[in-house]
């Protein structure tokens, strides 16, 4: 049987969870008045997060779609400068996590991943590039770069909590529980990622992105209008796809397939990263996905990612343990209970010694 990043699908249509990812609007948790609103978003969230760990996120009633692709805009213009500008904010001119990765220098699974990109922290007290993950960010030298990116980093900070909120509701959490949640989140040691893909040379061994899973809370992914970019593995055990190998069509059983994740119009794309994975004591899974672009295009894409504060204790929530034991598919079941972790030490192991070890941010 080939293994399920081998497979490819020729149509899934017959199988509704393998074609495509729920659209959830987010419009009624910005109107504290929305009651019966808020109640199918947040139901609508928990079965995305069952299924998937994948959804869209409409947010065209948060931000206007002219916001996003003037940041576009900006990252092309910086990855259009010769390569010796760029390097000007190398990510080794710093802590080594901040700053520009140069095309190929990021391996993800031993293959290096063909992009480019620029990545941000949120700052920290008292700088200090010698210590891993605490020195400054990197800005390019590029007219309204900043105060536009951090307009849109201020955004997606309140996004985010807002979406924690929204999944709160969605697990059945009480007030006390949910403001124990809050404070965990509050004070977000977020990452920005500004991430270039050269079209995929057809001799290049990797991907554009290798196939990974988000170490974090919340992704929250604007990309340009490319198409075909983006994929997701949605699992589904046993199902019977047909496939096209080189000469003749078969069937195989598989536990899943590739779909594309296409940007749509005034969506993000978002996913849960394995700190939802622990929250939920394994209820959400965080979804492997990658980067396959062979277009002719340069695609742009600005991942955020919401992630817990620094010296949050991420341990599976009560919430989530109640809807485990009262599943009757789990009675008599013994259940692995996730371990609990300190958010920063996670993140320091990592990603903090990228540079001593050789492991990708993506590995
Ligand atoms: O560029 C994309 O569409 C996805 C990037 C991604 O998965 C990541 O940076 O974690
Ligand atoms: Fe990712």
């Amino acid at each position: 049987m080939p293994a399920p990043s081998e497979v490819t699908a020729t149509s899934v249509a017959d199988f509704p969870k393998l074609s495509s990812l729920p659209i959830i609007n987010i419009a009624p948790y910005l109107d504290p008045h929305h009651t019966t609103g808020r109640v199918s978003v947040a139901a609508a969230l928990h079965a995305a997060c069952l299924e998937y760990g994948f959804f869209y996120l409409d947010i065209s009633s948060f931000v206007d779609r002219s916001e996003p692709e003037e940041l576009t805009e900006l990252a092309r213009k910086f990855f259009a400068l010769p390569q010796e500008e760029k390097e000007k904010i190398a990510l080794r001119n710093e802590d080594h996590a901040r700053g520009y990765a140069r095309l190929k220098e990021n391996v993800t699974k031993g293959k290096a991943d063909n992009h480019e990109g620029i990545d941000f922290y949120r700052p920290v007290e008292e700088p200090d590039k010698t210590k891993p993950l605490w020195g400054r960010n990197q800005w390019p030298d590029v007219p309204g770069f900043k105060e536009k990116y951090d307009q849109w980093i201020e955004k997606m900070k309140k996004l985010g909590l807002i979406v924690m909120e929204a999944m709160a509701d969605g697990l059945g959490m009480t007030k006390e529980e949910w403001n124990e949640l809050r404070s965990q989140v509050d004070d977000s040691f977020w990452v920005m990622r500004i991430i270039g893909y050269p079209p995929l040379p057809n001799d290049h061994d990797g991907f554009s992105c290798g196939e990974h899973k988000d170490y974090g809370c919340l992704t929250l992914l604007h990309a340009d209008p490319t198409l075909g970019a983006l994929e997701v593995f949605v699992q589904d055990k046993g199902q019977v796809v047909q496939v096209v190998p080189d000469v003749m069509p078969q069937e195989h059983v598989v536990d899943g397939v590739w779909i594309k994740a296409d940007p749509i119009p005034g969506c993000i794309v978002c996913n849960i990263g394995e700190m939802w994975e622990i929250w939920t004591n394994g209820l959400y899974k965080s979804t492997l996905h990658r980067v396959v672009h062979r277009g002719s295009n340069y695609r742009v894409s600005i991942p955020f990612f919401f992630e817990p504060n620094f010296n949050a204790l991420v341990k599976p929530l009560a919430a989530a343990s109640r809807i485990q034991e009262g599943d009757p598919k789990n009675k008599d079941k013994p259940r692995k209970i996730y371990e609990p972790v300190v958010y920063g030490k996670f993140l320091l192991d990592k990603v903090g010694n990228n540079f001593d070890t050789g492991k990708g941010k993506y590995d």
